[in-house]
């Protein structure tokens, strides 16, 4: 039996201790998903949950529901079930908004904290969105109180000066899949006054994160991808309890006021993480979201931090020994230690191949401007779909199956 032989992938799935979770999922049949860095795919859990919140929890029980099913608590309940799986301890995460908006109100935050400092360190290969919003918040506060500075995503320990004010990362980088050291970036960072605030959005539910332990300040996100909360599900953030009596934000919103039924005039935020709210929680998604957590009620990081590398690992492998995909060449660190759950590849066709592969039932992404992209969330892959889709990938290479005209027809989303 080589090392990588179809015999040695059911073994593996045979001693996979995470195997059965695959159940707890509804995966298309006859497709290999290797997009769950995107959208992770749909819990049953959560499809039981969304049928019980529209039918019985809106439809028959309607405003009860608030009290009655905790509607109003989803923010806080959702957030503490993140909580575990991202080094948290209890009251410093909420479930809200998007990344985008949580970056908005922790920026602020941290700028207010900052007085005497402006610049917003980031990763030049930052997710855009994280630029878009440090950008925006320049535009409306002034350059003397934000500004944007980039650094080589290698290259951030030397750019961690005194001026700098916060420094906005993204734990695992969405191109290359490259892993920053939290702990050692965020001392780094701190010990010249920077306080950090860290975007998870790749990591969140498949590389184990310690917050606490890191003394992270502040951190964001994302729901609908490792986590498989759902098209647009909300995102989290966590605001470091030491921080939490200094840091205000400016979307104050009733939801973050200490008393919103009170229906004060003047805002007063609510002690700890809960000033973070803006406006009402999107009930039926932070169901979904809360629902597709509870996958996750029995099991490690640890366990899923093995089992995504050891699939990323027979994906590599496969490709490097294969000399139809020799043109491929690997974004990702090779370095486990160094890359998250997904791998990178380039290649000129790379749309066209990546087109290929989801019509021939492997879906995998694309990232332009060369980069056919490839995730593995370890709760619903079998080390078998890994197998099959490296020899789909050969088959569409050896063919030259990409070079069909209807693999070269761009989508609005991609
Ligand atoms: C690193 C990173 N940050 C942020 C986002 C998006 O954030 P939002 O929730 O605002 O769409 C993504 C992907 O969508 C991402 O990969
Ligand atoms: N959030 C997305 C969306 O609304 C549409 C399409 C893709 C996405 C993504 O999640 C992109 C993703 N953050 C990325 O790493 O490329």
């Amino acid at each position: 039996m080589t090392a990588g032989s179809e015999d040695t992938l059911v073994q593996m799935d045979r001693q996979d201790p995470l195997a059965a979770k695959t159940a707890a999922f509804d995966v298309p049949a006859e497709q290999i998903y290797l997009d769950g860095n995107s959208l992770g795919c749909l819990p049953v859990s959560a499809k039981q949950r969304a049928r019980e919140v529209v039918e019985q929890q809106w439809g028959q029980d309607l405003i009860k529901s608030w009290n009655l099913h905790q509607w109003i608590d989803l923010p806080f309940s959702a957030g503490e079930k993140i909580a575990r799986l991202i080094g948290a301890a209890p009251g410093q995460t909420i479930c809200c908004d998007s990344i985008s908006v949580n970056i908005f109100k922790l920026l602020s935050a941290a700028l207010m904290m900052h007085n005497e400092r402006h610049v917003v360190l980031s990763q030049q290969g930052n997710f855009p969105t994280d630029l878009y919003m440090v950008q925006g918040l320049a535009r409306q506060l002034g350059e003397d109180r934000c500004s944007l500075r980039l650094a080589a995503d290698d290259d951030i320990a030397s750019a961690l000066t005194d001026d700098v004010a916060v420094l906005l990362l993204s734990h695992v980088n969405f191109r290359s899949g490259a892993l920053y050291d939290m702990q050692a970036i965020t001392e780094q960072a701190q010990a010249r006054g920077i306080l950090v605030i860290w975007d998870l959005a790749h990591s969140a539910g498949v590389v184990p994160v310690q917050l606490d332990a890191c003394r992270a300040d502040f951190a964001v996100g994302c729901g609908y991808k490792y986590l498989n909360g759902g098209p647009g599900a909300p995102a989290f953030l966590y605001v470091a309890r030491r921080h939490q009596a200094q840091a205000a934000q400016p979307l104050s919103g009733w939801m973050g006021h200490m008393a919103p039924f009170d229906f004060d005039n003047a805002y007063q935020a609510a002690p700890g993480v809960a000033g973070f709210l803006t406006g009402t929680p999107p009930v039926i998604s932070l169901s979904i979201l809360d629902a597709a957590l509870d996958v996750f009620a029995d099991v490690d990081v640890a366990q899923l931090r093995q089992k995504s590398l050891a699939l990323a690992g027979v994906f590599m492998q496969r490709v490097a020994q294969s000399p139809l995909l020799a043109e491929l060449q690997l974004l990702s660190p090779v370095d486990e230690a160094q890359r998250g759950a997904q791998l990178a590849y380039r290649h000129p066709h790379a749309f066209a191949i990546c087109q290929a592969l989801i019509a021939h039932g492997v879906i995998a992404d694309f990232r332009a401007p060369d980069i056919l992209r490839v995730g593995f969330s370890p709760l619903f892959l079998r080390f078998a779909d890994i197998g099959r889709s490296v020899d789909v990938l050969s088959r569409i290479m050896r063919d030259e199956l990409w070079r069909d005209p209807a693999y070269a027809v761009r989508h609005k989303v991609t």
